[in-house]
């Protein structure tokens, strides 16, 4: 029987696009698997490379063409967003061809709305503030809430004008660019990493050079990398000093560029974590294991400190599963974050308790990760300790339950991997995992996961 349940929350179905999948599908019933699930799983781009060459290449000087790019509700906002302004983007499957507008946005004035996706939100007014133009730009409801005020703050410093539609510091916002000026600015940047990378993105267009530094502890600094190095790749390279802390941008233009897209590790933790689970075997091709800049790699270290073994190549990672998980440690998330939930949802299965710290700022992400982590997993009677930046999980088997994943992918992904070792697990809104991968839930039933879409009272 299913514990007693309290009400689930409201997704905010505006934010899904055209490329979404199962709109109005209430329910899907996950697992449990009879055998190890074996396979390879071929994923598309990552989300964060997606929409940083996305935007890049509507800034730059030139066409670029995206071979690669993420199909997903976020980077469709990020190209309805580019299309509003008057950029020209063919797809043909999963390439674009961009016309660069060289930074003078062809449409100076209009709405934008950036859906629930942060990279959009906290990249696009940044690179809008570069330009001329008077833009109004709005979000999910949960976009609204996440944090944006420290980047904005700076945007107003270098010469935009912002005009909050709503009490506080966020979307909805009118956006006055009259470009930047360069010189310094400093960013706090412990809430998002985003911010950084937002302004890094448009320095290049500001008057004068411009010098960045970065106030406070900067939570997973590795996407401010993944930054730097998509800026270099269209001819932008900010020199480092002050360890790391500051980052002079010189004044430049993009030049268009042919890419491919790394395949999005994000992703491919929760198929790594199914190899894990089941003591199968899951390869993701096309991931270079060596170079790989993606912050959430280190998921691999602690497959192979929870018993895994893990095959590295240039071309491809291959996660083999362990008889029995090991647990008993703590794990910093302060680099690696979006992992905080995969991990949560794998502890249980281990042979004693995993701690998860340095993690306060996811909640403030698609929803309260922490609070709805540790919420979901006392509806399935796994005991957890919350914290203000983490949690403890501790062993045991996972009961049968509704679970509600707060309109947040990632949330739905985990859960569906506590569904797999399970009875009687089913998960509300399937349809949110389409933020980054619409078709998980089929990929899951090609690896052999029984999966059934469910209406209420079924
Ligand atoms: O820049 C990026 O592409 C991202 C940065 C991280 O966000 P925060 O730094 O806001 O936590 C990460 O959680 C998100 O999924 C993608
Ligand atoms: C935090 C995430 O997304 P966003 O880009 O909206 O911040 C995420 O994908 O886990």
């Amino acid at each position: 029987m299913e514990a007693q349940q309290s009400p689930l929350q409201s997704p905010d179905l505006e934010a899904r696009s055209p490329w979404s999948t199962h709109a109005g599908v209430p329910f899907v019933q996950v697992g449990p698997v009879p055998a190890a699930i074996n396979g390879t799983i071929r994923l598309p781009g990552s989300k964060s490379l997606t929409n940083r060459a996305l935007l890049i290449a509507a800034m730059a000087k030139g066409t670029s063409r995206i071979e690669g790019i993420l199909r997903s509700d976020d980077s469709y906002w990020c190209l309805d967003a580019l299309a509003r302004l008057g950029i020209k983007v063919s797809l043909h499957g999963d390439t674009a061809e961009i016309e660069g507008c060289g930074g003078s946005w062809p449409v100076p004035s209009g709405e934008l709305y950036v859906g629930a996706a942060g990279t959009v939100a906290r990249f696009l007014p940044a690179m809008l503030a570069a330009g001329n133009g008077t833009w109004t730009v709005t979000g999910s409801k949960r976009m609204s809430k996440r944090p944006l005020a420290p980047l904005l703050d700076v945007l107003s410093g270098l010469g935009a004008t912002i005009t909050y539609k709503h009490a506080g510091q966020g979307l909805p916002l009118e956006l006055e660019a009259r470009g930047l000026q360069g010189g310094s600015a400093v960013l706090p940047a412990s809430a998002s990493s985003q911010f950084m990378s937002g302004l890094l993105m448009a320095a290049s267009y500001a008057r004068e050079p411009l010098s960045i530094r970065m106030d406070g502890s900067t939570v997973q600094p590795g996407y401010v990398q993944l930054t730097l190095d998509m800026m270099g790749d269209f001819g932008i390279f900010p020199v480092m000093a002050d360890q790391g802390r500051t980052l002079h941008v010189p004044t430049g233009v993009y030049q268009g560029c042919t890419l491919r897209l790394e395949p999005d590790v994000s992703t491919c933790c929760y198929f790594w974590a199914l190899a894990a689970l089941t003591g199968g075997c899951v390869r993701t091709p096309h991931i270079n294991a060596f170079r790989s800049r993606q912050p959430d790699m280190e998921m691999l270290d602690i497959l192979e400190r929870m018993g895994c073994t893990v095959l590295r190549g240039a071309d491809y990672v291959e996660v083999q599963g362990a008889q029995r998980l090991k647990g008993g440690f703590t794990v910093s998330m302060h680099r690696w974050s979006d992992q905080t939930l995969t991990l949560a949802a794998l502890a249980p299965f281990a042979d004693g308790p995993i701690t998860l710290t340095d993690a306060a700022h996811i909640r403030h992400h698609e929803c309260d990760r922490i609070s709805a982590i540790c919420s979901e997993l006392r509806k399935l009677v796994i005991q957890v300790d919350e914290r203000p930046d983490g949690l403890t999980v501790y062993p045991g088997q996972p009961k049968p339950a509704l679970v509600d994943p707060h309109d947040d992918h990632r949330m739905a992904m985990s859960l569906s991997l506590l569904a797999v070792k399970a009875e009687g697990i089913r998960i509300a809104d399937p349809g949110c995992v389409s933020k980054t991968c619409p078709d998980y839930f089929e990929r899951l039933a090609q690896l052999g996961v029984p999966v059934q879409f469910t209406s209420e009272g079924e």
